[in-house]
């Protein structure tokens, strides 16, 4: 898409006196966090002066300088007040302060969505389930007490406590469109992923519940605006009913697409004034591209993402959807893997699984099977040959366990190929393949160390997010489903929904976008994959 800036915008800053620390900023000076690199070196030097803290600045994205004063006593005041505002949900009231808001039409007790709103719009005075508009969520719940805790993520050199609300998700009592007024569409984007329809399903299904009757489906992707030959699928609950029990997406995905103005084109022509976007960091960007535009242009439109990416790689939530479902699917090969290998002599598996830049299912999947003896992610550095390689600790575990087991993400070990500059449509990197590279090499060390090996490769990615959502996912996918259409009826646009801290909540999408979210090497998580596997640092 033209007229876009990407959507990493990761800046890192080497903090004085700590040169192995990380100054990790986001959009403006609140999200600075001092992260606890794992190198010995890094644990040695952390700083310990509150006025090295105090000089920390860093340079705002092409913009201006800023700093945190932390010699301000209302130090953490103004953090958590700026905070606030950057986590603040853009409403419809911003652009259109005189916008009606009407009574909400949620409501649960209404029999037929489908009837029509001649006598008024049904009602359920009595219902207390609604969520006022000042209701939070604590986006950080880890209460550090010092910058060597693991996974410590702090502002001073005490790691002093500042609270980060964030809003919390949820059918509203007023609600900013009329039902019988709104047209809504749903798209998705970029690769699969399990649980998309899923959530098609429940956006569908939650529209209907507040009397919406005009539900599209935009095909294959951000095309799908463009491309004359795709045309809109009409959804209702009875279309959208059993499609959970496959996988993929009903409605088609694409990598690349029009431009952000010829989509606002195509919407404003549709006359869709809802519109919710399933995608990874890539479709976020475009949809709050498509938000800005809308309210550029003065339209009354939600727009409204679900994160989707079993790369798991979306800031501050939990998890995404379709992550667990690719962790637990992965497990087959793994187990496969394992079975070969252990049933050959001296038998090698391979398993490569995805994970563009973040290592999270290879992480997972080798802690849940428990049948991994190595596993290499893109955050972790790691030599595959010399004293310290992969290779070395692999003879080792041939001579003394017979057999091993390799899990790779396909974003690892990049710095090891050759380098290509391809991009896809949507102008990710085209990636090197790791599995095959390292396959390879094994093949060929083991020749040359004049050792018989039995190596098996096992490539199951595409079988992996091709699947269909498992009962956790199933469950993630509906609240997210919901909580989107409620968002939207609320007036919010230019948000997502995701689950933080097992709660609910709505974000602004430069937010989840910012950077891709990556494994900490020095988080607890990948401490206990590494006292899983028992593999050292390949350094
Ligand atoms: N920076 C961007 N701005 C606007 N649209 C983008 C941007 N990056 C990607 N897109 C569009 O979003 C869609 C999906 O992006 P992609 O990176 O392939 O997948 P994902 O959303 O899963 O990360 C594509 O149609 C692509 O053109
Ligand atoms: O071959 P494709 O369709 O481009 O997809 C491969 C990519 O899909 C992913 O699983 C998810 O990427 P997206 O979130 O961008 O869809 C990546 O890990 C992987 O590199
Ligand atoms: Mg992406």
């Amino acid at each position: 898409m033209e007229t876009l800036s990407p959507p990493i915008i990761t800046s890192t800053l080497s903090i004085p006196y700590s040169n192995s620390s990380v100054l990790r900023r986001s959009h403006g000076l609140s999200s600075l966090i001092l992260r606890k690199q794992r190198s010995p070196a890094a644990n040695l030097s952390l700083i310990s002066s509150r006025s090295s803290f105090a000089r920390a600045s860093a340079v705002e994205h092409g913009k201006s300088s800023a700093s945190i004063d932390l010699s301000d006593p209302n130090w953490k005041r103004k953090y958590e007040r700026e905070f606030e505002e950057r986590f603040s949900i853009p409403h419809i009231t911003d652009v259109f302060p005189d916008a009606e808001a009407i009574r909400s039409t949620f409501c649960l007790k209404m029999r037929s969505p489908t009837e029509e709103f001649v006598g008024g719009y049904p009602s359920d005075e009595e219902w207390h389930g609604y969520i006022n508009n000042n209701d939070r969520v604590l986006l950080k719940v880890i209460r550090y007490s010092s910058p060597t805790s693991a996974g410590a993520e702090c502002i001073d050199s005490d790691c002093s406590w500042v609270e980060q609300w964030i809003h919390r998700a949820g059918p509203r009592e007023k609600i900013y469109f009329r039902p019988e007024q709104v047209k809504a569409a749903i798209i998705t984007c970029g690769g699969l992923c399990p649980g998309l329809n899923d959530v098609i399903r429940h956006i569908v299904i939650t529209l209907e519940i507040y009397g919406v009757k005009n539900i599209v489906g935009i095909p294959f992707g951000y095309k799908g605006f463009s491309d004359k030959d795709l045309t809109e699928m009409p959804l209702s609950r009875k279309v959208v009913q059993n499609i959970h029990l496959s996988g993929g997406s009903l409605l088609g995905v694409s990598r690349g697409g029009p431009s952000v103005s010829e989509i606002v084109d195509s919407m404003e022509e549709r006359g869709i004034n809802m519109l919710f976007v399933l995608g990874g960091n890539g479709t976020h960007a475009g949809a709050n591209a498509i938000h800005n535009e809308c309210r550029k242009r003065k339209m009354k439109v939600a727009v409204v993402g679900v994160p989707k990416t079993i790369d798991n790689d979306i800031l501050h939530m939990d998890k995404t959807f379709g992550f667990d479902t690719a962790v637990e699917e992965a497990q087959r090969a793994i187990n496969s893997a394992y079975i070969e290998a252990h049933s050959a002599y001296h038998g090698i598996g391979i398993v490569k699984l995805m994970g563009r830049n973040s290592g999270f299912i290879a992480m997972q999947a080798s802690l849940a099977s428990g049948q991994v003896d190595i596993c290499l992610i893109p955050e972790v550095p790691f030599n595959i040959h010399g004293p310290n390689g992969v290779l070395k600790h692999l003879k080792y575990l041939i001579e003394t366990k017979g057999s091993a087991v390799i899990c790779v993400a396909e974003g690892a070990g990049q710095n090891l190929l050759e380098k290509t500059n391809a991009k896809d449509a949507s102008g990710n990197t085209i990636l090197g393949d790791f599995g095959v590279h390292i396959q390879q090499e094994t093949k060929k060390y083991f020749k040359e160390v004049s050792m018989p090996v039995d190596v098996k490769y096992i490539d199951p990615t595409y079988m992996i997010r091709a699947v269909r959502a498992n009962a956790s996912d199933g469950i993630l996918c509906t609240v997210l489903g919901q909580n989107a259409v409620h968002g939207a009826f609320a007036g919010y646009s230019g948000i997502t929904v995701g689950i933080i801290n097992t709660h609910y909540a709505y974000l602004p999408i430069p937010e989840v976008i910012a950077y891709p979210k990556s494994v900490d090497p020095n988080s607890r998580m990948w401490h206990r994959c590494l006292t899983s596997t028992g593999q050292p640092d390949f350094i």
